[in-house]
């Protein structure tokens, strides 16, 4: 399907929005009104950007509160008609789109609607242009697509037919089974946006909530596939009215955008194919890759003068050497540590900047990467022969699975072709990192996890801490292997840890056969840990059960701990050191969650620490 932004999606100025649409590679655009009558550019010059950049002006929109009238009102609605009219003939719009009216409709017949469009119908074709007729979810009597779509259809005129706008249908829970009995031409056009289910009246809803397909919980592929089957040949447009869109770098979000799109065509090109055997040829389909398998290595960035060595060798790793570049390797098992000091400048980023995952087929990885937008940095350090850069400050490596025991990439490291030393080792994988993700690009981020390296998303979680809300969001394969959550912190957190800067500490949570062992050891070698309060243990005791013996032992060793009906969890924590820390975690029986319960009590005895 050809691909389509409506400009209110991207903030900027017009000129701004269409160049960020163009050079993400979008073929087309729909021109929204507010956007063109602040512009310096005449509706021609507008047409003239758009088509030198390469794209096409698919629509201009809305036009508005025109049908249900009296015919009083009906004729100075003509007349606002045929001027608009005129705007999208200069723009060289095919389409202008009429939204169902919210306010001025007086009379509710629709023998009156279908002749009021015939009229403008006629008033479009004299131009050369169409009309697409949507129903708004809150419109005074037309707010259902099938509504719409009888009248267009009693209109029975060449230039007017219908915009299907995912919002308004799946918003109002309307039964995509009716869509069938449009034909394809008659759709003159598609709108799609995501969004969160909430409960909100339909027009906040729509104006602040909308997001891009992937990013919300519509069944957008139901109602993509829907469309494809009746033929439909137009572009399929981005339309998302969007609070945080409205402020985000207009060249990021585009690419957001159109990678959204390209996601959402290829599964369900995927899915309806697996269901009835048909795969539309409309749908363009992606390279496809298994999911991320597993974590090759994460990256540090630290200062030159760190004391991060203390807390490796009492973890049990083992320095295995250095690369050219400076480097350091630390391994222990299959988890492998990459420290690399940051230099003197101040502005670098310390804290965890890359994460290199183990992919079946990495070319293939990188293929669809690509077709989705993401493509090779370079040069990178990074061991990994592919390296994309996520939203946020972080690097993502894609590495082959190693065919022996240990990655191929490590021999790079000087002094590292001697093995690893045979021992107990008590660390023995990754259990989850986390990521502090910034506002701004946190929906961008799920996205490029989910799409690019074929992460699960579950549903987000909003965790109370002493300064506000931190917006949670787990990634994870089906295996487990990979878990990856995506945190945004209180902007008043984010502001008092850095400085004003945009600096928030990550962690690395590492999974020990007996934390209880693991912790003394970080406490015997002076590792500092984060203190929790009296207070919580006490709680501990009554909450979940527990002999008073064994939430001392926690308590001296401030391990915190949860519980539920699959299993139990500990968990602890050393201080945040140049913007990172390390959680120790073990996971029994099936426990498959992170503690949540205990994030309140963990923020705030952070919070205590970085102040003290
Ligand atoms: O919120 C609105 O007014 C509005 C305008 C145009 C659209 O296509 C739409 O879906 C909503
Ligand atoms: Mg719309």
């Amino acid at each position: 399907m050809r691909a389509s932004i409506a400009t209110v999606s991207l903030s900027g100025s017009l000129e701004e929005k269409l160049g960020a649409a163009a050079a993400a590679g979008f073929d087309g655009v729909e021109i929204f009104d507010n956007d063109l009558i602040a512009s310096p550019l005449s509706p021609r010059g507008v047409g003239r950007f758009a088509r030198d950049l390469g794209m096409a002006v698919e629509l201009y929109q809305p036009f508005r509160d025109f049908e249900g009238v009296l015919e009083s009102q009906f004729e100075a609605n003509l007349r606002r008609a045929a001027a608009k009219l005129d705007v999208a003939a200069q723009l060289g719009a095919p389409l202008m789109l009429l939204c169902s009216n919210v306010a001025t409709a007086v009379i509710d017949d629709d023998d009156l609607l279908a002749e009021q469009l015939r009229v403008l119908g006629d008033l479009a074709q004299e131009r050369g242009v169409k009309i697409a007729y949507e129903a708004l979810a809150w419109g005074r009597f037309v707010s259902t697509y099938d509504h719409a779509w009888s009248i267009v259809r009693q209109a029975d005129h060449p230039a007017v037919g219908l915009c299907l706008d995912s919002f308004h249908m799946l918003s109002r829970r309307s039964s995509l089974e009716l869509i069938e009995e449009i034909p394809g031409e008659k759709i003159f056009f598609a709108q799609v946006a995501d969004a969160p289910l909430i409960q909100l009246d339909p027009l906040s809803w729509s104006r602040h909530y909308r997001l891009f397909p992937g990013q919300g919980d519509f069944d957008l592929v139901g109602w993509t596939a829907a469309i494809a089957k009746t033929g439909y040949a137009g572009p399929m447009s981005i339309e998302v009215f969007n609070d945080v869109f409205r402020q985000t770098d207009p060249r990021l979000t585009a690419i957001d955008g159109l990678r959204s799109l390209r996601y959402l065509e290829d599964i369900t090109a995927t899915t309806v194919g697996f269901r009835d055997g048909a795969v539309s040829p409309s749908l363009t389909r992606l390279t496809h890759s298994g999911p991320a398998e597993d974590f090759d290595y994460i990256r540090v960035a630290v200062p030159e003068r760190h004391d991060l060595d203390g807390t490796f060798l009492a973890l049990g790793f083992v320095h295995r050497g250095a690369s050219g570049n400076g480097d350091d390797l630390w391994s222990q098992g299959d988890v492998r540590l990459i420290i690399t000091t940051s230099g003197s400048d101040d502005t670098a980023p310390v804290g965890i900047v890359g994460i290199g995952f183990h992919l079946v087929d990495v070319e293939a990885a990188s293929r669809r990467a690509g077709e989705l937008l993401a493509h090779d940095v370079a040069p990178d350090p990074s061991p990994s022969s592919h390296v994309l850069r996520a939203p946020g400050s972080v690097r993502v490596g894609l590495s082959p699975a190693p065919v022996a025991n240990e990655p191929d990439w490590i021999g790079r490291f000087s002094g590292a072709t001697e093995p690893e030393p045979a021992r107990s080792r008590a660390i023995d994988h990754v259990d989850h990192i986390a990521l502090p993700q910034n506002w701004r690009t946190f929906d961008e981020a799920v996205l490029f996890y989910r799409s690019i390296l074929g992460l699960v998303a579950q549903p987000s979680e909003d965790v109370a801490d002493e300064r506000g809300l931190v917006r949670s969001q787990v990634l994870a394969n089906g295996a487990g292997t990979v878990r990856v959550v995506l945190n945004v912190l209180p902007t008043s957190v984010v502001e008092s840890v850095a400085g004003g800067g945009a600096r928030s500490p990550g962690h690395i949570a590492l999974g020990s056969r007996d934390i209880f062992s693991t912790v003394r050891s970080l406490d015997l070698n002076g590792v500092p840990m984060l203190q929790l309060p009296t207070n919580y243990y006490d709680d501990l005791i009554g909450r979940f059960d527990l002999s008073p013996e064994y939430v001392q032992t926690l308590k001296a060793l401030n391990i915190m701990y949860d519980r539920n009906s699959d299993g139990e969890f500990l968990q602890a924590y050393t201080e945040t050191r140049d913007n990172v820390f390390f959680e120790i975690v073990q996971r029994l029986g099936d426990y498959l969650a992170f503690g949540a319960s205990n994030s309140p009590v963990r923020r705030a005895a952070q919070l205590r620490s970085e102040h003290s």
